[in-house]
């Protein structure tokens, strides 16, 4: 640290210094309202601040200047250079002209940062899946403290940390491969933490968490900037955003175009900046009633997605928009990768109208192609990019057999290919340079995008999306409801798994909220408001109950009053071990009340 360097509010800690994983203690969780007076002093400060990648200007004379003291969000569109910004504040990336000041230090290399007590979690969840946990947590310390700390330490401080942040009793010596994406991304966090950092900065570090695990990173960074520390997030979750910011700093193609305080930042005041527009993303009337009297273009009968999970009877409608809701690790994300072909339930098989009007069987990735359903998946990482192939090829690959000419794969139509590629790009707003770029170069937003444009290329007849807006600006995520709303209005079908319930509203014609692995409550047209979900989420019915969801029995009457044990009872899965329901074996006996079990299917 240089002499200089402020000093936090807290604590005579300095950066770099071990506070260990006990003393991360979680805060209560209060409202923003609760944080100290901003200091109009800048502790961070960068001006004019310019980056390019080619041609593509990432940073175009940016300015930025954030407090200790404060968490302070950096919203902006896609590709607005968000990410750019917090590369160059850790050290990542040099700026190209400009000053960057961060608590008195510009970081030329991470190392640099994290010894300057500058910690970041970027946006990729960043594991060695075949390292362990605790070698994970500590990565990349060596060189400091942690050279000395004996690996007992090490395993004691990595087990209360996850314990702590991530409420899950882990093996912290098994590797890391086999932890679901939330875990992993607790791991990152965790990472960044145990350098009790002056300025912690946060890329989209809430996008794989669910609702309880969120609330524990928002106490964990209420805790630090109350310790004194800047808190920087990137995130494209407004709700959430809304809530913690104490401000809000906007770009646009690279450029700060205004700072939010605490009562300005609202999901208006945002767009108006972030598009340059003031009018909110258009949202067509919801449908609810009059599509459900249409033909059932899907269903399930007595579905089961684990083995002792309540069965599952579902129709979707044609011209439905459905929405699929539910804590993280309720069976909601099996149930749609089910559905998409992508895993199989555990019992039972999801059946999709043919064109002759029957009824065909999914019982894989084939099935549903050739039935027309399509899939986007969250998680492009795992199950979504090809991180080699360009945009081009990552938005059409699966259409170059179709547009085969003479059916033949060595001769492929590419000026229809071309005329498909450049429809969807331009109605998603890609924000790409050179389609022959490999997809790795676009942001995470715009590759997610690309995922999007692929499902429609295709044409399917029923779109199944699996949390697809993870990392999506809010406008574009109006753009894209727009486009899945009017694919309904033609007749087609949507399924749209989301854990941001906001989502739903003025979209969803219905929502289906999943508890215990089976519809648990189910709400359409009006009802649908975000509230009332996130209670029944919670267990407490305020919808219509699911319709046609056989055999909830008893429970289904007293679920919110049966106590701690039928919950833990209902949660109670085959090969897991008691008192930790839904847990996959790496963790033992947990605290965690399996809200956040890992879901691991479809992420
Ligand atoms: N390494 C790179 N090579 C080429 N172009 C890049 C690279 N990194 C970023 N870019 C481009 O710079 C622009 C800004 O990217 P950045 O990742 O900072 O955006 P972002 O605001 O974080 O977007 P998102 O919200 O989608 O994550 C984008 O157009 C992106 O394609």
């Amino acid at each position: 640290m240089s002499p200089d360097q402020p000093v936090g509010q807290s604590a005579g800690q300095s950066a770099g210094q071990s506070a260990g994983p006990g003393h991360h203690s979680s805060g209560a969780v209060e409202e923003a309202s609760a944080a100290p007076p901003i200091s109009s002093t800048g502790d961070i400060t960068l001006t004019d601040v310019r980056k390019s990648f080619g041609v593509t200007r990432a940073l175009d004379g940016c300015t930025f200047t954030a407090s200790l003291g404060e968490i302070h969000a950096i919203v902006g569109g896609n590709g607005c250079g968000k990410s750019t910004l917090a590369k160059v504040m850790s050290g990542v990336l040099p700026a190209d002209s400009g000053q960057v000041s961060v608590i008195g230090h510009t970081p030329s290399t991470p190392h640099e940062a994290r010894a300057a007590g500058i910690a970041t979690v970027f946006q990729e969840v960043l594991v060695a899946d075949e390292c362990s946990v605790v070698d994970n947590l500590y990565l990349g310390a060596d060189e400091l403290w942690s050279k000395a700390l004996p690996m007992k330490a090490k395993i004691r401080n990595a087990t209360a940390m996850m314990r702590e942040l991530a409420a899950v009793e882990l093996d912290v010596e098994a590797p890391a491969g086999t932890l679901p994406l939330s875990v992993k991304q607790w791991v990152t966090i965790g990472r960044a933490l145990l350098w009790q950092p002056k300025v912690l900065i946060l890329d989209e570090s809430s996008a794989a968490l669910d609702l309880d695990s969120t609330e524990r990173l928002f106490a964990k960074m209420r805790e630090l900037r109350d310790q004194g520390s800047a808190v920087l997030i990137v995130t494209h979750r407004i709700a959430e955003l809304i809530r913690i910011s104490d401000r809000a700093t906007v770009l646009r193609d690279g450029r700060d175009v205004g700072v939010l305080g605490r009562g300005e930042i609202t999901e208006e005041n945002l767009l108006a900046l972030m598009t340059g527009r003031s009018e909110p993303p258009h949202v067509p009337a919801a449908v609810a009633q009059e599509v459900l009297r249409h033909d059932v273009v899907m269903k399930t009968s007595k579905l089961r997605v684990w083995p002792e999970a309540e069965p599952i009877d579902f129709a979707l409608h044609k011209g439905e928009v459905l929405g699929i809701a539910g804590l993280d690790g309720q069976g909601q994300s099996d149930f749609v990768t089910a559905l998409a072909g992508v895993s199989r339930a555990a019992e039972g098989l999801p059946q999709v109208r043919t064109a002759a009007g029957g009824f065909a069987e999914i019982r894989g990735l084939a099935d549903a192609a050739a039935e027309g359903v399509g899939y986007v998946s969250g998680d492009r990482k795992r199950e979504g990019i090809f991180a080699n192939l360009s945009i081009f090829e990552n938005l059409l690959m699966p259409l170059y057999r179709r547009t085969a000419l003479a059916g033949k794969l060595a001769v492929i139509d590419w000026s229809s290919l071309t005329a498909a590629f450049e429809w969807e790009v331009e109605r998603l707003a890609v924000r790409m340079g050179e389609r022959s770029n490999k997809i790795t170069s676009l942001s995470g937003g715009n590759q997610q995008k690309v995922l999007i444009g692929r499902a429609f290329a295709l044409n399917p007849s029923i779109l199944v999306l699996n949390d697809p807006a993870r990392g999506v600006d809010v406008g574009a995520k109006g753009e894209l409801y727009k486009h899945l709303s009017a694919f309904a209005e033609r007749g087609r079908s949507v399924v749209y798994l989301s854990s941001e319930i906001e989502e739903f509203v003025g979209f969803a014609t219905r929502v289906l909220v999943f508890r215990h692995g089976t519809l648990f409550d189910e709400f359409a047209g009006d009802a649908i408001e975000p509230a009332s979900i996130l209670e029944a989420m919670f267990g407490q019915r305020r919808g219509t109950g699911a319709r046609g969801t056989g055999g909830h029995g008893a429970r289904r009457q007293g679920d919110a009053a049966a106590g701690p044990e039928a919950e833990e009872g209902a949660r109670r899965v085959p090969g897991m071990i008691p008192g930790s329901a839904g847990l996959p074996p790496w963790m033992r006996g947990t605290r965690r009340a399996g809200r956040d079990a890992g879901d691991g299917g479809g992420r």
